[in-house]
């Protein structure tokens, strides 16, 4: 390797990308650790930090964004106004410089999902299988999932390869608050106990069956409730964006899973989005206090009972639901599952990605 001729990663790395060109990258093998010695992408000099056994290439944002360079995108007005309509904080930069790429990988990653379909229908001679490619989203309460999920969705839905792309959260599948308290888990929500496992088992491995109009249950954060009067209709769709703190969490986070199956079985690809406590802390409390000037102001909303509260109480509250449930629950059971993700993006403050690791 280093003599020019492409690395057996380059191939694969550049064919999912679609780039013309290839990865150049020299390893040298130096006793017991491969060190990755450089990687020059289109030009780009990737330098991963030197660590031994990494199972992830390193991107900084420049060296992310610049991935644009290879294949060229670009936004409609109309897109923009899409993306806006999402979250009003969200940044125009973070869209082009980090989701637009992500969302061009993950198209060509799900044309390959749909290869690779056919190809197995071939060889089993059974064509009534039209599995979905399922990209999970993990992480934090608060860390952006949710806004990460409709910012890729919209992205996703541009490509000519026009896919049906169907947005899903785990939220549903936690039990309902009369199961909560009569369980003394209301403290616990969000915990692996605090979920409906087989509901979202069965869920997750009948969509992989390809099975058409499948029924999931919503969650409101009005009522802070899962809904007893409405479900979402899920009918073979071509690519499942599924978002929730537990995506990536395995069988043994569930005793009560008996078989040792988990969701993260039947992700094609999942992504864990990451960032320091402290920020996590921050936009926690923010959501909250922006919600408190909104939702709470509804009687039908559960946290109308805060409404009264003057802004340091409703502040304390914030912190206190923080400190004692959702950091916990991070600790304990999301925080673990970050490096079983096929990418993990790090954000630094006002939710700016700083970096992409991509698993090789
Ligand atoms: N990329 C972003 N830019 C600006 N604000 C964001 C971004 N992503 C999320 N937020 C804000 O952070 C808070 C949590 O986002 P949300 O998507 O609800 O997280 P989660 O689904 O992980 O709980 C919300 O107030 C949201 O407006
Ligand atoms: C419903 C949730 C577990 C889901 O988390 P999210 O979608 O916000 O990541 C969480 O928002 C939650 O309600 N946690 C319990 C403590 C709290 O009221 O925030």
């Amino acid at each position: 390797m280093g003599n020019g001729t492409p690395h057996p990663l380059a191939t694969r790395l550049a064919a999912p990308i679609g780039m013309t060109r290839w990865l150049h990258c020299g390893f040298t093998a130096s006793g017991a650790s491969i060190t990755a010695r450089s990687f020059w992408l289109q030009g780009i000099v990737v330098m991963p930090e030197k660590t031994a056994y990494s199972p992830y290439m390193h991107f900084s944002r420049d060296q992310w964004a610049a991935l644009r360079n290879a294949v060229p995108m670009t936004l409609t007005a109309d897109e923009i106004d899409t993306l806006r309509g999402i979250n009003e904080e969200l940044s125009m930069a973070e869209v082009t410089e980090i989701y637009l790429p992500l969302a061009r990988l993950l198209d060509l990653y799900a044309s390959a999902h749909q290869q690779r379909s056919t190809t197995l229908d071939q060889f089993l001679g059974n064509h009534a299988r039209r599995p979905p490619f399922v990209i999970g989203i993990a992480g934090s309460v608060a860390v952006g999932k949710s806004t990460t999920a409709r910012v890729l969705q919209a992205l996703l839905d541009r490509w000519p390869t026009s896919r049906r792309v169907a947005l899903v959260t785990t939220d549903g599948f936690l039990y309902p608050n009369a199961t909560l308290d009569a369980r003394g888990l209301m403290a616990r929500k969000g915990f692996p106990e605090s979920f409906d496992i087989a509901r979202l088992l069965e869920f997750v491995s009948e969509l992989k069956a390809g099975a058409p109009k499948l029924e999931v249950p919503l969650y409101s954060h009005l009522v802070y409730d899962v809904l007893s009067d409405r479900t979402q209709m899920v009918d073979q769709p071509d690519i499942v964006i599924l978002e929730g703190l537990n995506v990536l969490q395995s069988g043994m986070d569930y005793p009560q899973n008996a078989d040792h199956v988990f969701v993260s079985d039947f992700l094609d690809f999942s992504i864990y989005v990451d960032a320091d406590i402290d920020h996590l802390n921050a936009w926690f409390l923010n959501r909250f206090m922006t919600l408190r000037e909104s939702v709470f102001a509804d009687p039908n909303s559960y946290f109308h009972k805060y409404a009264h509260l003057s802004e340091t109480e409703a502040q304390a509250t914030a912190n206190r639901i923080w400190r004692d449930i959702n950091e916990k629950n991070l600790v304990e059971n999301i925080l673990p599952t970050r490096e079983r993700a096929s990418l993990i993006l790090t954000k630094g403050a006002e939710h700016a990605v700083e970096q992409v690791m991509l698993r090789k």
